[in-house]
C-alpha cells in the first residue's frame, strides 16, 4: 500500500492524479484526516495500515509567514511533522519520498549550479526547516529518497503561473523580478519522478540519497521574468524586467538556485524542458 501525505496540496493531488492513471491503489491524507504535527496520530496511522512507499507532501509552505507569525507552525510541520512520518515509516520498513526545496541554498555559494552534495546553507526559516526536515530523514530512515525542487507550479493550488494569468487580465503592464534564478518545476513532472524512483528502487543508476530535480533549461536556468514572459506570451499584457529591490518580501529569496539535474538524469528518467512542461500544463485540462 501507498500513503499520500500532503494529499490536497499542489503535488499531493497531481500525485493522486497520476496514481489513479496508472491504477495504482493508495490512501491518501490532508489536514483533518492525519495531522502530521500528531505523533502518536501518525504512528499508529502508519502501524495500522503499514505502507510500503510513503510520499511525504505535506509541507507548510508559506515562506515569508515562516518568518514571523507563521515561525513556530513551519517548524511544526516541517521538522517535526517530517520527523514523525519519517519514524513511523522507518518502524514499518516503507520507502520514503521526501521532497525539500532549492530554498536550502543561499544562492551565494556560488554561480555554477547546485550539485546534491554541495553543503546546504539556507537563508530563510522555511528552507531552515526543510534542510532540518532532511536531516530527519537521513538520519531515521533507511530507504529514501530526499528530493529537493524548485519553482513548483501544476493545476491544483495557487501559483506563479495562475497568478501572473490572472494579473494579466486586469494589468496592462506587469514588472516582474529579473534577477533570481532558478528552475520552474510542473508538479506532473515532479510526480512521475517520485513515481519513477520507487518503481527502479534497487536499481544501480536509483541509489537513495538526495535528489534535484525541476524542469529543464539552458544553463544558468532562467528568471520569473522569463518564466512570466513565456507564460503570457500570448497576451497583451507588456512585461517590464525589474530588480527583486522593488518588491520587498520577509523572507530573503536566494538570487541563484539552479540545481543540477545530473543525478537525476542518470536515473535514465526523461526530464521535460521548462517550455514543453508549462505547455502540457496549460493543456492537461482542456
Ligand atoms: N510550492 C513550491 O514552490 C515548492 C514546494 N516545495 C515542497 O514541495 C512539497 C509540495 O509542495 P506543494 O504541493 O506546492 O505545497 P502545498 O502547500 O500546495 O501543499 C502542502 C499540503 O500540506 C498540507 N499540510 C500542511 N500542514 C499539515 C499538517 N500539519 N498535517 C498534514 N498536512 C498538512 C497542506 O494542507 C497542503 O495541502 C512540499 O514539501 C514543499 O515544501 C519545494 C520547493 C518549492
Amino acid at each position: 500500500m501507498i500513503l499520500i501525505t500532503g494529499a490536497r496540496g499542489q503535488l499531493g493531488s497531481e500525485l493522486r492524479y497520476l496514481l489513479d492513471e496508472l491504477g495504482t491503489e493508495y490512501v491518501a491524507t490532508g489536514t483533518n484526516e492525519l495531522d502530521i504535527t500528531d505523533a502518536m496520530a501518525v504512528s499508529r496511522f502508519v502501524s495500522e495500515l503499514k505502507p510500503d512507499v510513503i510520499y511525504h507532501t505535506a509541507a507548510y509552505t508559506a515562506v515569508d509567514k515562516a518568518e514571523d507569525e507563521g515561525k513556530k507552525l513551519n517548524f511544526e510541520v516541517n521538522v517535526d511533522g517530517t520527523k514523525n512520518v519519517a519514524t513511523a515509516a522507518e518502524k514499518v520498513g516503507a520507502t520514503f519520498v521526501y521532497i525539500s526545496t532549492d530554498y536550502v541554498f543561499d544562492g551565494q555559494l556560488k554561480d555554477a549550479e547546485y550539485e546534491v552534495d554541495d553543503t546546504p546553507k539556507p537563508n530563510n526559516e522555511y528552507g531552515r526547516a526543510k534542510l532540518l526536515g532532511e536531516e530527519s530523514v537521513m538520519n531515521n530512515v533507511s530507504k529514501k529518497f530526499l528530493i529537493r525542487t524548485a519553482w513548483v507550479y501544476g493545476n491544483y493550488g495557487s501559483n506563479f503561473v495562475f497568478t501572473m494569468k490572472k494579473l494579466a487580465k486586469l494589468h496592462s503592464t506587469l514588472s516582474i523580478v529579473d534577477d533570481q534564478h532558478g528552475r520552474p518545476t510542473w508538479t506532473r513532472t515532479l510526480a512521475e519522478f517520485m513515481v519513477y524512483l520507487v518503481a527502479n528502487e534497487g536499481a544501480d543508476n536509483v541509489p537513495y540519497g538526495i535528489y534535484h530535480l525541476t524542469n529543464d533549461s539552458d544553463k544558468g536556468g532562467i528568471t520569473w521574468f522569463d518564466f512570466a514572459s513565456e507564460i503570457l506570451k500570448d497576451s497583451d499584457t507588456e512585461i517590464v524586467p525589474v530588480s527583486s529591490d522593488m518588491f520587498p518580501q520577509k523572507a530573503k529569496r536566494p538570487k541563484y538556485s539552479v540545481m543540477s539535474l545530473s543525478k537525476a538524469k542518470k536515473t535514465g528518467f526523461e526530464i521535460s524542458t521548462w517550455k514543453d512542461a508549462l505547455m502540457g500544463m496549460q493543456n492537461q485540462i482542456d
